[in-house]
């Protein structure tokens, strides 16, 4: 065999693979001290740009992270600020956890003072959490000339905060700030760090990637060479500034830390923290490490979206596992592939993680993405190659023409049955007509009328609407609702439009998306035309169409 440069070198025709452990169960047994998954979503989480929680989101946090079964929940810094002091007082009383134990943050003493008379390390006493993690300067340079104290004197504010709140029965986790940054200049010192807090009896000393600027390779070589100089129990805490934070906290692991820091959907200072939730899954999945309890890994979609509905950010679908488009496939080379072996073009089983592959409808689809869209469906297409075909063109020649099915999964299901069950209409179209009048007192007010037939009755309806789009989606109703009066419970709740360019020599056309929804679930349509009205309108008589199909309505044989 030769290899693809022709130089002849023997390449093995079996090259044994590495095991993927995606599939089966962790290879190790979930056991939660020697792996400690510790979330900071309320209190470096907090450090986000736009992120503000109340004592009430904070518990709400607190219980979702809970349900997921991470290890330790950072509840805030108890003597930053009233709210958080709050919280601690609340959670005594409203915050009960089966899974995970509530921890404090806070600084070390401050330089020139006993701990026990530091007002700050008094607040970490008092909050009443079992465990205490303290922040600490572990770059000589920050001790110089952030904190302008002695190197000794660090060390020491170390040594006494951690003695003097173990003395007082806490567990204490230390956070070596800046470790990577200063174990480059001045190694010796970092390390003194971390035996210093260790021999004080710290259960873990976290080295912190605190300007997130490190990349994998530096992580692992230097958690290899900390572990081996020192002993300590380590763990690892990796802000993203550099896109790597989810990658150096796990080669942090597979280098020895056993205990990783970070946040629910990767908030934090700066562009964020470690994504907790995607470390957790690289871990189960990839790692094969139980890092929650048996069966709450499925929960991970949905406890991302529960968080992002607290702190009231909008749910990024490209986020890997729990994003909407993780696991949803638009080209066609992919889905025919997919549809032999999902496997081909997914790193997991959406399962997994309790997400589900979706297949996007587009320009860019072939015969299998419709094929398995019909799957998802509910409909068997794999003997109908050539209605298949005939919808791949018929889709192509449209989203040519500004048509963008993937928006508008409705319009899509009804050109798919269309084609390959047979078209289906409730009525025949005879006109419709809008028209929007400025009168003398300034007022703008849009009047529809539609004309139509259906089962053999003509309908005549007039409509007023506060824009011609709501006036014209009355007025479709209106004609409607005589034959077909469950039409009364649609409402249209989203409209979109947006103006394309035209093609070579034509004019620009618009794209009209209209949400519909029946109380309990939502459809969008889509409308394309050169007139913003016409193109309306054909949105709206999608979701009409699917909103009547879909309440199992009998069809008018005699409507064209
Ligand atoms: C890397 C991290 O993200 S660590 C977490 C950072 N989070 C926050 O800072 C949010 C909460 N912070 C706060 O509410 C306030 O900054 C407080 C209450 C902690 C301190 O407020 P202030 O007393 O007004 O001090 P200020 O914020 O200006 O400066 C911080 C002080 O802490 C000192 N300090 C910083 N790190 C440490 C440490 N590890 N141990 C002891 N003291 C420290 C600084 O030297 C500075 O001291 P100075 O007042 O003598 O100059
Ligand atoms: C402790 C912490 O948040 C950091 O070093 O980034």
């Amino acid at each position: 065999m030769r290899d693809s440069v022709g130089r002849g070198a023997a390449v093995p025709d079996a090259v044994p693979r590495p095991p993927i452990h995606r599939r089966g169960a962790p290879v190790r047994p979930y056991d939660p001290d020697s792996l400690h998954i510790y979330d900071t979503t309320l209190r470096d989480g907090t450090q986000q740009e736009g992120l503000s929680l109340s004592v009430g989101d904070k518990l709400s946090v607190a219980r979702h992270l809970d349900d997921l079964g991470v290890g330790f929940i950072e509840g805030g810094w108890p003597g930053s600020n009233p709210k958080d002091a709050e919280f601690f007082a609340r959670a005594r009383t409203e915050l009960t956890l089966s899974t995970a134990v509530l921890t404090a943050f806070g600084a070390t003493r401050r330089a020139g003072r006993a701990a026990a008379d530091d007002p700050q390390v008094a607040a970490l006493r008092e909050a009443g959490t079992p465990v205490v993690c303290l922040v600490a300067k572990s770059d000589l340079r920050h001790v110089e000339r952030a904190l302008r104290t002695s190197p000794a004197e660090n060390l020491a504010m170390i040594r006494d905060t951690v003695a003097h709140l173990r003395a007082e029965g806490k567990r204490v986790f230390l956070d070596a700030e800046h470790f990577f940054d200063g174990y480059r200049v001045h190694p010796e010192y970092a390390l003194e760090v971390v035996s210093a807090a260790a021999e004080a009896g710290a259960e873990v000393v976290v080295l912190c990637d605190t300007n997130g600027g490190m990349l994998p390779t530096r992580i692992g070589a230097v958690v290899t060479e900390v572990l081996a100089r020192t002993g300590a129990r380590l763990g690892i805490h990796c802000h993203d500034d550099a896109d790597c934070a989810v990658a150096n906290t796990l080669v942090a692991v597979e280098a020895g830390v056993t205990h990783v820091q970070g946040t629910a959907n990767g908030y934090g200072e700066r562009c964020g923290n470690a994504n907790l939730l995607s470390v957790i899954a690289g871990l189960e999945t990839k790692l094969g490490r139980a890092a929650l309890p048996p069966g709450r890994l499925q929960e991970l979609v949905r406890v991302s979206h529960a968080i992002d509905e607290v702190t009231n950010s909008v749910p990024d679908p490209h986020r890997p596992y729990v994003g909407a488009s993780a696991f949803a496939h638009k080209a066609g080379l992919h889905a025919s592939a997919v549809k032999i072996d999902p496997d081909m073009y997914q790193h997991i089983d959406p399962a997994a993680v309790g997400s589900d592959m979706r297949m996007l409808v587009s320009e860019l689809a072939g015969r299998a993405t419709i094929e398995l869209k019909g799957r998802e469906l509910g409909l068997d297409l794999s003997n109908e190659r050539e209605a298949l075909g005939r919808v791949v063109d018929l889709v192509k020649e449209r989203e040519a023409t500004g048509f963008a099915y993937e928006a508008a999964e409705a319009s899509f299901e009804l050109l798919l049955r269309d084609e390959v069950t047979g078209r289906k209409r409730f009525y025949t179209l005879e006109s419709w007509r809008v028209i929007v009048e400025q009168r003398s007192d300034g007022q703008v007010v849009s009047e529809a009328t539609v004309k139509l037939t259906s089962h053999g009755v003509r309908h005549v309806a007039t409509a007023e609407g506060n824009g011609p789009v709501n006036a014209l989606d009355t007025a479709l109703r209106d004609a409607l609702e005589k034959a077909y009066p469950g039409l009364a419970d649609l409402e249209l709740v989203d409209y979109k439009v947006r103006i394309l360019d035209g093609k070579q020599g034509t004019g620009a056309v618009t794209r009209v998306l209209v949400g519909t929804s029946d109380g309990r679930s939502r459809w969008d349509t889509i409308g394309v035309d050169e007139n913003i009205i016409a193109a309306s309108w054909s949105a709206l008589e999608d979701a009409v169409n699917f909103g009547l199909r879909r309440q199992g309505e009998r069809a008018d044989p005699n409507a064209t």
